[in-house]
């Protein structure tokens, strides 16, 4: 038996069992079977000559984001409209073949926008250009997720599933459990709160049947079975994801505020450029962007030019962010903005900057 057979098998069978207290372990370990014949797929090929694994685009800019979407939504429509490249747009489907990126120039930052190919149900497995696509998907900062207003809720379940079921986590943490295999010692298994969705059986289980006899497992949170192996998978990766809804012009005003109300989501369209703005500045916030402009001693700010900077880093950020050597010199900094506790504040590499701050850099 292959192994999307086998994979196809369990899958049957866990839709098979009923879910209850009796079949909590078998479920439990076959959760487990299943993710280990999944992420053998996700294993590159060994196979000599066989190529593509996703399309060679190189990274550029702050940050990237990965359109992905059922063929003719309007990803190319999209990418045409927020960037100075072309990417053809037609009513058939699988009209883009290939990755062709493009640039959104928006509040000083250069965003990498990815337009791909369409991808259907059964891409994980390889139909049509799906793994090219979701191994691009893998390097993005951020998910867009393009979806037919027209079409319902369908489309979104879909593609979720497909990029669920090779690893990729959206719009989730990754699950609090410390895990570390041992040399010996046998399993020692904690929790620091009670656990509602698993005990030390199920846990013992699932490791056996990752051939895992000696580790140290800790709980720090309520997690389930499925957390502990994405944990022990240890190849999934955790994408923010932002639901594009295109084409409203399309649907009537109840279904739009409908959709609008869904976590993650926003309605646009693309062909009448509604709603773009809001696009671009969910991006933003989406990519958790700050500004910070820098200024000379005894000069004003230099407003043109801004550091693109994620929210959270501090002053060592900002001096890396200028010079590879700058933190090293830094004796001080004075920050002007919200950061600050008064105007401006002398303030040392630990300190925490905001949007729009002003900062000096003083060198020892
Ligand atoms: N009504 C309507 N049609 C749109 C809108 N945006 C795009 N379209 C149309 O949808 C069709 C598909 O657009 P594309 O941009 O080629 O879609 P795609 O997702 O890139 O398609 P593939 O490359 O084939 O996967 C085109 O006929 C567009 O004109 C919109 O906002 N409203
Ligand atoms: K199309
Ligand atoms: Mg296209």
């Amino acid at each position: 038996m292959g192994i999307l057979e086998k994979i196809s098998e369990i899958e049957k069978e866990i839709a098979r069992t009923q879910k209850n207290k009796a079949t909590e372990y078998h479920l439990g370990l076959l959760k487990a079977k299943l993710a280990k014949y999944r992420s053998q797929l996700l294993e590159p090929s060994k196979k000599a000559g066989e190529k593509g694994e996703g399309f060679d685009v190189l990274k550029s800019g702050d940050a990237r984001v990965a359109l992905i979407g059922f063929p003719s939504v309007g990803k190319s429509t999209l990418l045409s409209t927020l960037t100075k490249t072309q990417s053809e747009a037609a009513s058939y489907e699988f009209t883009t073949l290939t990755c062709i990126p493009g640039v959104i120039e928006y509040k000083g930052a250069n965003i990498q926008l990815l337009d791909l190919p369409g991808i259907i149900e059964g891409a994980s497995q390889g139909k049509g250009r799906g793994k090219q696509v979701i191994a691009v998907a893998r390097t993005a900062d951020l998910v867009l997720m393009m979806l037919d207003a027209t079409k319902g809720d369908v489309q979104k379940t879909l593609l979720q599933k497909e990029l669920e079921s090779v690893g990729i986590r959206l719009n989730t943490k990754k699950p609090n459990i410390y895990f570390k295999h041992k040399k010996g010692g046998g399993i020692a298994f904690n929790a620091v709160c009670p656990l509602t969705k698993v005990d030390e059986k199920l846990v013992q289980l699932i490791l056996h049947e990752y051939k895992i006899f000696n580790a140290e497992v800790l709980f720090r949170e309520d997690c389930s079975a499925d957390d502990l192996i994405d944990v022990i998978s240890d190849n999934r990766i955790y994408l923010s994801c932002l639901y594009v809804y295109n084409k409203i012009d399309q649907i009537s005003l109840e279904e739009v505020n409908r959709i609008a109300r869904q976590p993650h989501s926003l309605v646009v369209s693309c062909n009448m450029k509604l709603n773009l703005d809001y696009l671009l500045e969910t991006l933003w916030e989406y990519l958790s962007f700050i500004r910070v402009y820098t200024k000379k001693p005894g000069q004003p700010p230099d407003f043109n030019d801004c550091l693109i900077l994620r929210r959270g880093v501090s002053v060592e950020h900002v001096c890396h962010s200028i010079h590879r050597t700058l933190a090293q010199v830094l004796k001080y900094a004075l920050v002007w903005g919200t950061s600050a506790k008064f105007n401006p504040q002398r303030v040392g590499s630990h300190h925490i900057v905001h949007d729009e701050d002003v900062i000096q850099i003083v060198k020892k």
